[in-house]
């Protein structure tokens, strides 16, 4: 076919939705989440401090024998908790976030400087802990781990809430969700394979899943820049991004936790914990590349069904022609085009001569045919690059880029000639042709309309010819 209709028109059409079927996140998704994870932070803390001060073990331990979360720890959670809840205006002090940020900073800096220079903490005997003392440990002290996580939490909250800080605060915050699944990993791990229970990792089970709440709140509470542009993204990937990135995240846990119930309590030899691991991890690979493939194949159908619609939409059903609506799109990018880079084009506008009387003559079938054969003889008569369009009826309208009106009238002769011999069903048919090249700030349907005026004039003089149409008014 003659006709390229997309490189010649630059913006007629919608772009394509660039999420179609795709469910999209915003600003307010962050908001929520981060609201979710001061709130669960506090409410977490309090649960702990309770089952300190009512001695409640389960409530310290979560799970039965596992190591407790230290009140001081519970305390330094909630106001990490009040500090994302700070940032996202739920409590709006003005500066609030800065000072607890640092309170909890210190709690991690202060106990790792505890450990290392044998010092004491008033925190250490604030409320007996029998796990701990039975295993050597001083009562109530944080692990080192949790220490360092509180220090960069706290780091996090002082750090100047700006670009180019927010980079920074992003790493920071991923070496929490560092922290956070090492623990969780190596909770598993370490009970599962080695079955030992002195062995289990000091940091307590639910402070490492704070840790990961309050890593992922920290990051969700950041501008969508850099690592975060992605998973605020309203695309493919950025929903790859927010379903994805979690699950992953969690595998090396989850499989930890599968380690810990198979060997500790089913009691399964190691061999066939890791083989079972192995087994695991390659079965949560694929299963992640399987969801990522039918996404992407979901995209691509539903992609192709607008691209067909659309062209559908803009394509004449009976001549397979662009159709008026496209000829619109198309003369209006050549416009432009003579506006702003004085590309010269010209427009060929042709009208089947006594088509009333062919119809009558042979059927409206045979009519079609012959609107069906124009189409053939245009795509045939046209340099590549020329677009022929029908406009309505029996009437087709050609657009020429790149041609002058003495060249534009030679080619509307051509077609005449064409027209004239071409083995039509029936009887000869002919057409007359008006023919205008654009003026440099002329409009579309001024164009058209002096085409049109050329075109009558040419059916006015005895059709089955060409008429040039006068020069555009200045
Ligand atoms: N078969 C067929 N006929 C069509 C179609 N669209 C328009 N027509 C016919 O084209 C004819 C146009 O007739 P007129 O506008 O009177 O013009 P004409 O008979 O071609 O005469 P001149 O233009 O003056 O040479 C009408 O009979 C329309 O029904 C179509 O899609 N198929």
């Amino acid at each position: 076919m003659a006709y390229h209709l997309r490189p010649m028109n630059p913006s007629p059409r919608k772009p394509l939705p660039a999420t179609a079927g795709i469910p999209s996140l915003s600003e307010p998704w962050g908001r929520t989440f981060v609201r979710r994870a001061g709130v669960g932070l506090m409410l977490a803390a309090a649960v702990v401090l309770l089952g300190w001060q009512f001695d409640v073990v389960a409530l310290r331990t979560v799970l039965p024998g596992a190591n407790s979360m230290k009140p001081v720890a519970a305390l330094a959670f909630m106001l990490a908790g009040l500090a994302l809840l700070n940032r996202r205006s739920v409590v709006p002090v003005p500066g609030l976030c800065r000072l607890v940020s640092a309170v909890v900073g210190m709690i991690g800096v202060t106990s790792l400087l505890a450990d290392a220079s044998d010092l004491s903490l008033p925190s250490d005997y604030w409320y007996p802990d029998p796990e701990a003392l039975a295993i050597g440990r001083i009562a109530g002290r944080m692990s080192e781990l949790t220490a360092i996580g509180f220090a960069l939490l706290g780091l996090l909250g002082v750090l100047p809430d700006r670009s180019p800080w927010w980079r920074v605060q992003q790493v920071v915050a991923l070496l929490v969700l560092a922290i956070a699944m090492f623990a969780l990993a190596s909770f598993g791990f370490q009970g599962g394979l080695r079955s030992e229970r002195s062995d289990v990792t000091p940091v307590a089970i639910h402070t490492a899943l704070l840790f990961l709440l309050a890593g992922l709140g920290w990051l969700a509470s950041l501008p969508p820049k850099g690592l975060m542009r992605v998973v605020h993204a309203p695309s493919l990937g950025g929903l790859v991004a927010r379903r994805l990135l979690l699950p992953a995240l969690l595998l090396p846990s989850l499989l930890g936790l599968f380690a810990r119930v198979a060997g500790d309590w089913l009691a399964w030899t190691q061999a066939t914990v890791v083989s079972a691991l192995a087994l695991l991890s390659a079965g949560a690979l694929a299963g992640l590349i399987w969801w990522v493939a039918l996404l992407l194949d979901r995209l691509e159908r539903e992609r192709a069904n607008v691209v067909a619609l659309r062209d559908e939409s803009h394509t004449d059903a009976l001549t397979g022609l662009p159709n008026r609506r496209a000829f619109d799109g198309a003369i209006a990018g050549l416009v432009q085009g003579r506006r702003h880079a004085d590309r010269s084009f010209a427009l060929l506008m042709l009208d089947l001569d006594r088509f009333k009387d062919y119809n009558d003559t042979y059927g409206h079938l045979a009519g079609d045919e012959v609107l069906r054969q124009t189409a053939q003889l245009l795509s045939s008569a046209l340099r590549p690059g020329d677009v022929p369009a029908r406009y309505g009826g029996e009437e087709f309208a050609v657009l020429l880029p790149d041609t002058e009106a003495a060249e534009a009238v030679r080619v509307a002769e051509r077609i005449v000639q064409y027209f004239r011999v071409w083995s039509w069903p029936g009887r000869a048919v002919t057409v007359s042709i008006g023919t205008a090249a654009a003026g440099r700030e002329e409009a579309a349907d001024a164009l058209v309309g002096r085409a049109d005026a050329a075109l009558y004039a040419a059916k006015a003089a005895g059709r089955d010819r060409v008429m040039k149409a006068a020069a555009p008014l200045k």
